[in-house]
């Protein structure tokens, strides 16, 4: 069997005070979106970066197409988590440009990419604006379109709508969606449950850097199973 794009278990990154993940299995399959939920605080930035290679788990695996973070196909990856790495003098195409070679993509290919993620994000007319001058949600944009511009097989996004406009949030779904219906994986996490509920094929909780239940996408009170999930943990929890 194929390996997949992400399998994560038991992992455990703690904090002093004592925060932090404490025994996290996750797998997200090819062709599907698995997106994260949960409070503020619950661990999934902690997730997402220990996932990413950019925390060290203090035990567990992660597996990335089967290999550890030393030795992850890391071209074929792509993500948002902890802002986005821009270059504020550069326009804004020449920092896609920068993403695309940046993940491995040369010459005419690079910058048919790029004009690309132009268009599917609705960035073209901000093609030649200094990056230092964008809005907020048009640097969001710009992140996105970097960690899509070379068609990575797994893509991971922390919050990735917060700062979008309702046209940017329909953008990025349909994005989202045409990747994943040619065999992409994506982790996702959001606060915006109806959101999450439109693209995702699973729905974790997390609470208390533990996974502590599962949402059914297609459920018809999504938000109010979410809260009854958190508050039994929470109850548990004060025992
Ligand atoms: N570097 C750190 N040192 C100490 N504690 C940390 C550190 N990073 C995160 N934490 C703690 O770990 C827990 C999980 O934080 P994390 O940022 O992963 O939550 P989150 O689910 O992404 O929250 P939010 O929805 O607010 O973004 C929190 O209690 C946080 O305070």
């Amino acid at each position: 069997m194929a390996d997949l794009p992400l399998q994560v278990r038991d992992l455990v990154r703690t904090f002093p005070g004592g925060a932090g993940l404490h025994g996290i299995d996750l797998d997200v399959a090819p062709g599907s979106v698995h997106a994260l939920v949960g409070l503020n605080g619950a661990g999934k930035t902690t997730l997402m970066k220990a996932v990413l290679g950019m925390l060290r788990p203090t035990s567990g695996t992660v597996r990335v197409f089967g290999a550890d973070a030393a030795a992850a196909r890391w071209d074929a990856v792509g993500h948002v988590v902890a802002g986005a790495a821009t270059y504020a003098e550069l326009t804004l195409r020449s920092n896609l440009l920068a993403a695309a070679r940046w993940h491995g993509l040369a010459g005419a290919r690079a910058g048919d990419a790029v004009d690309r993620l132009l268009d599917e994000l609705d960035l073209a007319r901000y093609a030649r604006v200094r990056t230092s001058r964008l809005s907020d949600g048009n640097r969001q944009r710009l992140a996105l379109a970097g960690a899509l511009v070379h068609d990575p097989a797994l893509v991971v996004l922390d919050e990735p709508t917060n700062t979008l406009d309702p046209s940017g949030v329909v953008l990025l779904r349909e994005t989202l969606l045409r990747r994943v219906a040619v065999g992409a994986a994506v982790l996702v996490s959001s606060h915006h449950l109806d959101e999450v509920a439109r693209i995702a094929d699973r729905i974790t909780v997390i609470n208390r850097g533990r996974v502590v239940g599962a949402l059914d996408p297609r459920g018809l009170d999504i938000e109010r199973e979410f809260f009854a999930i958190v508050h039994d943990d929470d109850q548990r929890a004060s025992r």
